[in-house]
Protein backbone atom coordinates (compact mmCIF):
# COMPACT_ATOMS: atom_id res chain seq x y z
CA UNK A 1 0.00 0.00 0.00
CA UNK A 2 3.00 2.49 0.63
CA UNK A 3 4.93 1.07 -2.67
CA UNK A 4 1.46 1.05 -4.13
CA UNK A 5 -1.34 3.86 -2.95
CA UNK A 6 -2.89 3.77 -6.00
CA UNK A 7 -3.32 -0.20 -6.77
CA UNK A 8 -6.96 -1.22 -5.97
CA UNK A 9 -6.37 -3.94 -3.06
CA UNK A 10 -9.46 -6.23 -2.46
CA UNK A 11 -10.34 -8.54 0.20
CA UNK A 12 -12.58 -11.67 -0.58
CA UNK A 13 -14.46 -12.76 2.77
CA UNK A 14 -14.95 -16.57 2.99
CA UNK A 15 -17.69 -15.64 4.90
CA UNK A 16 -19.49 -13.70 2.16
CA UNK A 17 -21.24 -16.63 0.72
CA UNK A 18 -23.01 -17.02 3.83
CA UNK A 19 -25.07 -13.82 3.83
CA UNK A 20 -27.77 -15.12 2.39
CA UNK A 21 -28.39 -17.49 4.70
CA UNK A 22 -32.24 -17.19 6.49
CA UNK A 23 -32.22 -15.57 10.45
CA UNK A 24 -33.10 -19.09 11.60
CA UNK A 25 -30.47 -20.39 10.49
CA UNK A 26 -27.86 -17.80 11.44
CA UNK A 27 -29.11 -17.08 14.71
CA UNK A 28 -28.14 -19.17 17.66
CA UNK A 29 -30.85 -19.48 20.54
CA UNK A 30 -28.96 -17.26 22.78
CA UNK A 31 -30.41 -13.59 24.52
CA UNK A 32 -30.91 -11.73 21.70
CA UNK A 33 -28.47 -8.77 23.06
CA UNK A 34 -25.76 -10.74 22.08
CA UNK A 35 -26.76 -10.85 18.57
CA UNK A 36 -27.65 -7.38 18.62
CA UNK A 37 -24.69 -5.44 20.74
CA UNK A 38 -21.74 -8.17 20.22
CA UNK A 39 -23.03 -10.35 16.83
CA UNK A 40 -22.69 -13.39 18.04
CA UNK A 41 -24.33 -15.44 15.09
CA UNK A 42 -23.39 -18.02 12.49
CA UNK A 43 -21.34 -16.29 9.93
CA UNK A 44 -19.34 -19.62 8.23
CA UNK A 45 -16.63 -20.03 6.22
CA UNK A 46 -15.05 -21.91 3.23
CA UNK A 47 -17.97 -20.01 1.12
CA UNK A 48 -15.28 -19.05 -1.62
CA UNK A 49 -14.97 -23.14 -1.99
CA UNK A 50 -18.99 -24.15 -1.76
CA UNK A 51 -19.35 -21.06 -4.16
CA UNK A 52 -17.01 -22.51 -6.89
CA UNK A 53 -17.73 -25.86 -6.60
CA UNK A 54 -21.46 -25.95 -6.45
CA UNK A 55 -21.55 -23.68 -9.96
CA UNK A 56 -18.99 -26.62 -11.75
CA UNK A 57 -21.05 -28.79 -10.24
CA UNK A 58 -24.18 -26.96 -12.38
CA UNK A 59 -21.61 -26.53 -15.29
CA UNK A 60 -20.90 -30.77 -14.86
CA UNK A 61 -24.27 -31.76 -14.75
CA UNK A 62 -25.83 -29.22 -17.55
CA UNK A 63 -28.15 -27.74 -15.07
CA UNK A 64 -28.63 -23.57 -14.09
CA UNK A 65 -26.81 -23.13 -10.96
CA UNK A 66 -29.69 -20.44 -10.63
CA UNK A 67 -32.18 -22.77 -10.66
CA UNK A 68 -30.66 -26.05 -8.92
CA UNK A 69 -29.86 -27.22 -5.64
CA UNK A 70 -26.98 -29.14 -3.74
CA UNK A 71 -25.52 -30.48 -1.23
CA UNK A 72 -21.53 -29.46 -0.43
CA UNK A 73 -18.53 -30.84 1.85
CA UNK A 74 -15.63 -29.20 1.69
CA UNK A 75 -13.35 -31.75 3.28
CA UNK A 76 -9.74 -30.04 3.95
CA UNK A 77 -7.75 -29.75 7.30
CA UNK A 78 -11.11 -28.15 7.97
CA UNK A 79 -14.16 -29.03 6.95
CA UNK A 80 -17.25 -27.89 6.75
CA UNK A 81 -21.04 -28.74 4.77
CA UNK A 82 -23.53 -26.31 2.64
CA UNK A 83 -26.70 -26.57 1.26
CA UNK A 84 -27.13 -24.41 -1.53
CA UNK A 85 -30.36 -23.12 -3.78
CA UNK A 86 -30.29 -21.25 -6.88
CA UNK A 87 -26.51 -20.13 -6.61
CA UNK A 88 -27.10 -19.10 -2.25
CA UNK A 89 -26.11 -20.11 0.68
CA UNK A 90 -28.93 -21.44 2.96
CA UNK A 91 -27.02 -23.19 5.64
CA UNK A 92 -23.39 -24.53 6.43
CA UNK A 93 -22.00 -26.16 9.55
CA UNK A 94 -19.65 -24.16 10.76
CA UNK A 95 -20.68 -20.74 12.98
CA UNK A 96 -19.17 -17.68 14.78
CA UNK A 97 -16.05 -19.29 14.22
CA UNK A 98 -14.97 -22.56 12.36
CA UNK A 99 -14.96 -24.61 15.51
CA UNK A 100 -18.90 -25.58 14.61
CA UNK A 101 -20.11 -28.33 13.12
CA UNK A 102 -17.80 -31.68 11.42
CA UNK A 103 -14.82 -33.27 13.33
CA UNK A 104 -12.37 -32.09 11.61
CA UNK A 105 -8.28 -32.60 11.15
CA UNK A 106 -7.79 -30.76 14.66
CA UNK A 107 -10.91 -29.39 15.34
CA UNK A 108 -14.05 -30.93 17.46
CA UNK A 109 -16.69 -29.80 15.69
CA UNK A 110 -19.93 -30.07 17.64
CA UNK A 111 -19.26 -30.75 21.08
CA UNK A 112 -21.97 -30.38 24.67
CA UNK A 113 -21.81 -26.77 24.83
CA UNK A 114 -21.14 -27.33 28.63
CA UNK A 115 -17.67 -29.12 27.99
CA UNK A 116 -16.21 -26.34 28.96
CA UNK A 117 -17.29 -25.67 32.73
CA UNK A 118 -17.17 -29.56 32.69
CA UNK A 119 -13.54 -29.31 32.36
CA UNK A 120 -13.15 -25.96 33.91
CA UNK A 121 -14.40 -27.55 36.96
CA UNK A 122 -13.16 -31.27 37.12
CA UNK A 123 -9.94 -30.38 35.59
CA UNK A 124 -9.24 -26.59 36.50
CA UNK A 125 -8.59 -25.80 32.86
CA UNK A 126 -8.49 -22.40 31.58
CA UNK A 127 -10.59 -21.05 28.48
CA UNK A 128 -6.98 -20.74 26.81
CA UNK A 129 -6.08 -24.71 27.65
CA UNK A 130 -9.96 -25.67 26.32
CA UNK A 131 -9.71 -23.70 23.39
CA UNK A 132 -6.74 -24.93 22.50
CA UNK A 133 -7.14 -28.57 22.68
CA UNK A 134 -10.80 -28.46 20.63
CA UNK A 135 -8.98 -26.66 17.68
CA UNK A 136 -5.57 -28.12 17.97
CA UNK A 137 -5.49 -31.78 19.43
CA UNK A 138 -9.58 -32.49 19.08
CA UNK A 139 -10.59 -33.56 15.71
CA UNK A 140 -8.87 -36.62 14.02
CA UNK A 141 -5.58 -36.35 15.95
CA UNK A 142 -7.03 -36.56 18.88
CA UNK A 143 -9.78 -39.36 18.16
CA UNK A 144 -6.88 -41.58 16.65
CA UNK A 145 -3.86 -40.29 18.86
CA UNK A 146 -1.85 -40.46 15.57
CA UNK A 147 -2.26 -38.11 13.02
CA UNK A 148 -4.48 -35.43 11.27
CA UNK A 149 -3.70 -36.95 7.75
CA UNK A 150 -6.33 -38.47 6.56
CA UNK A 151 -3.40 -40.39 4.25
CA UNK A 152 -2.05 -41.83 7.69
CA UNK A 153 -5.20 -42.77 8.91
CA UNK A 154 -6.38 -44.60 6.19
CA UNK A 155 -2.81 -46.80 5.87
CA UNK A 156 -3.42 -47.16 9.63
CA UNK A 157 -6.45 -48.04 9.44
CA UNK A 158 -5.47 -50.83 6.67
CA UNK A 159 -2.98 -52.07 9.59
CA UNK A 160 -5.87 -52.19 11.68
CA UNK A 161 -5.20 -49.18 13.68
CA UNK A 162 -8.11 -49.03 16.49
CA UNK A 163 -7.83 -45.26 16.47
CA UNK A 164 -7.63 -44.76 12.92
CA UNK A 165 -10.40 -46.80 12.30
CA UNK A 166 -12.41 -44.90 15.23
CA UNK A 167 -11.41 -41.70 13.83
CA UNK A 168 -12.60 -42.04 10.29
CA UNK A 169 -15.98 -44.28 11.26
CA UNK A 170 -16.85 -40.87 13.76
CA UNK A 171 -16.07 -38.46 10.86
CA UNK A 172 -18.33 -39.86 8.20
CA UNK A 173 -21.17 -40.57 10.81
CA UNK A 174 -20.69 -36.98 11.29
CA UNK A 175 -20.63 -36.07 8.07
CA UNK A 176 -23.35 -37.73 6.77
CA UNK A 177 -25.45 -36.41 10.15
CA UNK A 178 -24.53 -32.72 8.73
CA UNK A 179 -25.44 -33.81 5.32
CA UNK A 180 -28.78 -35.02 5.97
CA UNK A 181 -29.12 -31.62 8.55
CA UNK A 182 -28.56 -29.54 5.70
CA UNK A 183 -30.87 -31.09 3.73
CA UNK A 184 -33.46 -29.03 5.47
CA UNK A 185 -32.97 -26.36 3.74
CA UNK A 186 -33.50 -27.62 0.09
CA UNK A 187 -36.23 -28.30 -1.50
CA UNK A 188 -34.83 -30.97 -3.91
CA UNK A 189 -31.91 -32.54 -4.39
CA UNK A 190 -29.93 -32.19 -7.62
CA UNK A 191 -26.40 -33.62 -6.43
CA UNK A 192 -23.92 -34.14 -3.45
CA UNK A 193 -20.68 -32.88 -3.84
CA UNK A 194 -17.18 -33.52 -2.53
CA UNK A 195 -14.14 -31.27 -2.53
CA UNK A 196 -11.55 -30.41 -0.72
CA UNK A 197 -8.30 -32.54 0.22
CA UNK A 198 -10.13 -35.18 1.88
CA UNK A 199 -13.57 -34.94 -0.43
CA UNK A 200 -10.90 -35.16 -3.46
CA UNK A 201 -9.13 -37.92 -2.98
CA UNK A 202 -10.48 -40.38 -0.22
CA UNK A 203 -12.70 -42.83 -2.28
CA UNK A 204 -13.09 -44.98 0.95
CA UNK A 205 -14.33 -41.74 2.94
CA UNK A 206 -17.05 -40.44 0.30
CA UNK A 207 -18.29 -44.53 0.21
CA UNK A 208 -18.49 -44.52 3.96
CA UNK A 209 -20.34 -41.63 3.99
CA UNK A 210 -22.81 -41.95 1.58
CA UNK A 211 -23.10 -45.78 2.99
CA UNK A 212 -24.83 -43.35 6.17
CA UNK A 213 -27.59 -41.80 4.42
CA UNK A 214 -30.15 -44.91 3.66
CA UNK A 215 -33.03 -42.43 3.33
CA UNK A 216 -31.67 -40.27 0.59
CA UNK A 217 -31.47 -41.96 -3.13
CA UNK A 218 -27.71 -42.32 -3.09
CA UNK A 219 -25.57 -45.13 -4.11
CA UNK A 220 -22.27 -45.03 -5.59
CA UNK A 221 -20.27 -46.29 -8.49
CA UNK A 222 -17.33 -48.29 -7.60
CA UNK A 223 -15.04 -47.78 -10.28
CA UNK A 224 -16.11 -44.56 -11.23
CA UNK A 225 -15.23 -43.88 -7.30
CA UNK A 226 -12.17 -44.94 -7.10
CA UNK A 227 -11.27 -43.05 -10.27
CA UNK A 228 -11.78 -40.02 -9.47
CA UNK A 229 -8.79 -39.08 -7.37
CA UNK A 230 -5.97 -36.37 -8.12
CA UNK A 231 -7.76 -33.21 -9.28
CA UNK A 232 -10.25 -35.73 -11.92
CA UNK A 233 -13.94 -34.18 -11.13
CA UNK A 234 -16.86 -36.29 -12.12
CA UNK A 235 -19.91 -38.38 -11.93
CA UNK A 236 -19.70 -41.06 -8.82
CA UNK A 237 -23.13 -42.05 -8.71
CA UNK A 238 -24.80 -45.10 -9.88
CA UNK A 239 -26.62 -44.67 -13.29
CA UNK A 240 -30.56 -43.51 -12.53
CA UNK A 241 -29.21 -42.43 -8.55
CA UNK A 242 -29.67 -38.66 -7.07
CA UNK A 243 -26.16 -36.86 -8.64
CA UNK A 244 -22.59 -37.14 -6.37
CA UNK A 245 -20.00 -35.12 -7.83
CA UNK A 246 -16.18 -35.18 -6.89
CA UNK A 247 -15.21 -31.30 -7.92
CA UNK A 248 -11.98 -30.02 -7.24
CA UNK A 249 -12.01 -26.63 -5.27
CA UNK A 250 -10.28 -23.67 -6.85
CA UNK A 251 -10.43 -20.62 -4.26
CA UNK A 252 -7.62 -19.22 -5.83
CA UNK A 253 -10.07 -19.05 -9.16
CA UNK A 254 -12.88 -17.29 -7.44
CA UNK A 255 -10.98 -14.85 -5.74
CA UNK A 256 -9.75 -13.77 -8.76
CA UNK A 257 -12.77 -13.65 -10.61
CA UNK A 258 -15.06 -12.05 -7.89
CA UNK A 259 -11.82 -9.56 -8.15
CA UNK A 260 -12.17 -9.00 -11.47
CA UNK A 261 -16.01 -8.72 -11.24
CA UNK A 262 -15.23 -5.89 -8.97
CA UNK A 263 -12.57 -3.78 -10.58
CA UNK A 264 -15.03 -3.71 -13.37
N1 LIG B 1 -5.04 -39.36 -1.38
C1 LIG B 1 -5.62 -38.92 -0.26
N2 LIG B 1 -6.41 -39.74 0.48
C2 LIG B 1 -6.97 -39.32 1.62
N3 LIG B 1 -6.84 -38.07 2.11
C3 LIG B 1 -6.09 -37.21 1.41
C4 LIG B 1 -5.45 -37.57 0.20
N4 LIG B 1 -4.76 -36.48 -0.27
C5 LIG B 1 -4.96 -35.49 0.63
N5 LIG B 1 -5.76 -35.92 1.64
C6 LIG B 1 -6.16 -35.21 2.85
O1 LIG B 1 -6.64 -33.91 2.60
C7 LIG B 1 -6.46 -33.13 3.79
C8 LIG B 1 -5.90 -31.77 3.41
O2 LIG B 1 -6.81 -31.15 2.55
P1 LIG B 1 -6.52 -29.71 1.93
O3 LIG B 1 -7.75 -29.30 1.20
O4 LIG B 1 -5.25 -29.75 1.17
O5 LIG B 1 -6.32 -28.90 3.27
P2 LIG B 1 -6.40 -27.34 3.60
O6 LIG B 1 -7.70 -27.17 4.32
O7 LIG B 1 -5.23 -27.11 4.49
O8 LIG B 1 -6.34 -26.58 2.30
C9 LIG B 1 -5.54 -33.93 4.70
O9 LIG B 1 -6.30 -34.59 5.71
C10 LIG B 1 -4.96 -34.96 3.74
O10 LIG B 1 -4.58 -36.14 4.40
C1 LIG C 1 -12.11 -21.78 7.92
C2 LIG C 1 -11.21 -22.97 7.88
O1 LIG C 1 -11.42 -23.99 8.48
O2 LIG C 1 -10.14 -22.90 7.09
P1 LIG C 1 -9.14 -24.14 6.85
O3 LIG C 1 -9.92 -25.12 6.04
O4 LIG C 1 -8.03 -23.50 6.07
O5 LIG C 1 -8.74 -24.67 8.18
MG1 LIG D 1 -7.75 -25.43 1.56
Amino acid sequence: MTVYPQLPQVAVFDTSFHQSLPEHAYRYAVPEHLYRDHGVRRYGFHGTSHRYVSHRAAEIAGLSIGDSSWLSAHLGNGCSTCAIVDGQSRDTSMGLTPLEGLAMGTRSGDIDPNLHSHLASTLGWSLEEITRVLNSESGLKGLSGLSNDMRALEQAREQGHPGATLAIEVFCYRLAKSLAAMSCALPQLDGLIFTGGIGENSPLIRSKTVAHLKLFDLAIDKEANARCIRGIAGPIHKYGHTRILVVPTNEERQIALDTLALLN
